[in-house]
């Protein structure tokens, strides 16, 4: 939070500042504007998928020096909704349209910006198609009179909510949040994380350049079963356009620092987002932890991956038991989980061929590393309180998952469980993207969207080609974020000892 002594702007870009020191790999992986910047050509997607109850939009142009001078303001209000850091995450998003872009002259127009700054505010989905003229009645969408200041703003928002955020209210001061582990429903919200953790996870490999022969393969693999059976239909569209374009993305005879860098430092495979432009990020809807470092990205893993685990079809298990220990394997880079996982994934003797024995062995993996976490984290007390690791589903989730409980342990009822997975995972996490519209203009849309609706990840046109190719791409970041997201954890000294396989 800032000092009172300074002005709002430079110790808000001093927090920016300190934060990047202290965390350049996040900081990095995320721009430094809390603030969303949206635009003609994406204003609809965003305000449509935002998790955020209101929105708020500002109106500007770059020329303008009062704007200029507005923004720190701005972005100290937006630094508490908005990025990964929120303080109070999922409920406003705070964006903003540059008018003096000529695309978006009209989308002003419909707002009849008449001055700049101009801000209003409404559920997002008002904004969507929506607009607004002066004098108008009954229009849900208001304009932000009074924002002249960081303070005001934040003053007219909390009239309006009833709420009462402070300026200064601290990062991750999480605690009142209810673990709600016995709600059923709460699983709906992990698709933003979901999603996010996709992104991340793609991100991180990008952004650190480092996809190696050996593992190019593996991540081929992955992206097969996420086009066909990742929850959010976004993803699965961005995953099948890296797929389709995988040769000439990451070509057979790229060494790793020539056409990876070109002109943005990101290279063609960086211009990528793999669950498109508009995923909302640093929300963990369901994966929030009351604490900093718990939760979050592998919180939001291990729901992506049970959910792969329930959608597949039977002939896939097999291929999805493979795909998945080897993305972990090679691309989870926390030394001791993917140890863990890589043991687990060895000791399977005979080929899955059911959804069923595949997803209950992915459940019982996870609540292997429960139990020695739950261990670990007594001795340790690294836990996060509100969110302890537990043999799950509990009691709550499912009562007759369980069918006695003994010293030996608890006696599952496994047909029962499957149905509490194919439920959870499969029916209540589910895409709530709505589909068309973002991909209208894009001229390989169709096509994706035809490879999409298949079912079938191996008829993706690729194939084996691609998948037994050697490349030179480097590959496997999470290590840093990793490291950087887990700071305090236990096995933090051990990922200095990684050691690329
Ligand atoms: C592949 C993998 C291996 C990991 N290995 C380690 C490790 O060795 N050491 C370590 O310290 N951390 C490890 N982690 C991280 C750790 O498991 C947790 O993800 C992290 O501590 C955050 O915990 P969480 O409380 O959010 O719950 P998580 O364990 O992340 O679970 C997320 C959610 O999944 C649901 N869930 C819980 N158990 C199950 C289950 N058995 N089946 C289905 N759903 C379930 C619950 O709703 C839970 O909230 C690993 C993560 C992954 C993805």
């Amino acid at each position: 939070s800032s000092s009172s002594s300074s002005s709002p702007s430079r110790s808000l870009l001093r927090s920016i500042e300190d934060n990047n020191k202290n965390d350049n790999v996040v900081a990095d992986l995320h721009p430094h504007d809390y603030a969303v910047d949206i635009n003609v050509t994406n204003f609809d997607a965003v305000l449509r998928d935002t998790p955020a109850t209101f929105a708020v939009v500002e109106f500007f142009a770059h020329w303008c020096p009062a704007c200029r001078n507005y923004k720190p303001h701005y972005e100290r209000v937006a630094r508490l909704f908005n990025g990964p850091d929120a303080v109070h995450p999922g409920i406003i998003l705070m964006t903003r349209v540059d008018c003096a872009l000529k695309i978006n002259s009209k989308l002003c127009d419909k707002f009849s910006v008449d001055h700049y700054p101009m801000l209003f505010w409404a559920p997002p989905s008002k904004f969507v198609s929506g607009g607004w003229k002066p004098k108008q009645e009954k229009n849900e969408i208001r304009v932000i009179d009074d924002a002249r200041t960081a303070d005001r703003l934040l003053n007219w928002i909390n009239k309006q909510m009833g709420s009462s955020f402070g300026l200064d209210d601290e990062k991750f001061e999480n605690e009142h949040l209810s673990s709600n582990v016995s709600d059923p429903g709460q699983i709906a919200r992990a698709v933003y994380d979901v999603e996010e953790a996709t992104s991340t996870t793609f991100d991180i490999i990008l952004e650190h350049k480092m996809i190696k022969s050996e593992t190019r393969g593996s991540l081929i693999k992955f992206l097969q079963l996420l086009v066909a059976h990742h929850p959010s239909k976004r993803c699965r569209m961005g995953s099948a356009e890296v797929l389709v374009n995988f040769d000439e993305l990451c070509p057979l005879d790229m060494d790793s620092t020539s056409k990876q860098e070109n002109n943005d430092g990101k290279g063609a495979l960086g211009n990528i987002q793999i669950c498109g432009k508009e995923v909302p990020r640093g929300y963990w809807m369901f994966c929030r932890g009351s604490k900093n470092d718990t939760r979050g990205f592998s919180c939001g893993l291990w729901v992506l991956l049970h959910s792969l685990s329930l959608r597949i079809e039977d002939g896939e298990s097999q291929f999805a038991f493979q795909a998945i220990c080897e993305f972990v394997h090679n691309f989870f880079i926390c030394e001791e989980c993917r140890q863990h996982f890589y043991e687990m994934c060895s000791s399977v003797s005979s080929p899955f061929n059911k959804t069923r024995d595949f997803a209950l062995w992915l459940w019982s993996a996870h609540n292997k590393v429960n139990e020695r976490l739950i261990k670990e984290e007594a001795t340790l007390q690294t836990g996060d309180p509100k969110f302890p690791k537990m043999i799950w589903p509990p009691k709550q989730l499912c009562s007759s998952c369980r069918q006695s409980q003994s010293q030996s342990g608890i006696q599952w009822d496994q047909d029962e469980v499957f149905k509490f997975l194919t439920d959870y995972y499969g029916k209540k996490l589910v895409s709530i993207y709505k589909d068309k519209n973002n991909h209208e203009s894009d001229k390989s849309g169709a096509a994706l969207d035809d490879l999409v609706v298949s079912t079938n990840a191996f008829v993706v046109p690729l194939g084996a080609a691609l998948a037994i190719a050697v490349a030179s791409c480097a590959f496997g970041a999470l290590a840093c974020y990793w490291r950087s997201q887990q700071k305090s954890r236990k096995y933090f000294h051990q990922l200095h000892s990684y050691k690329e396989i």
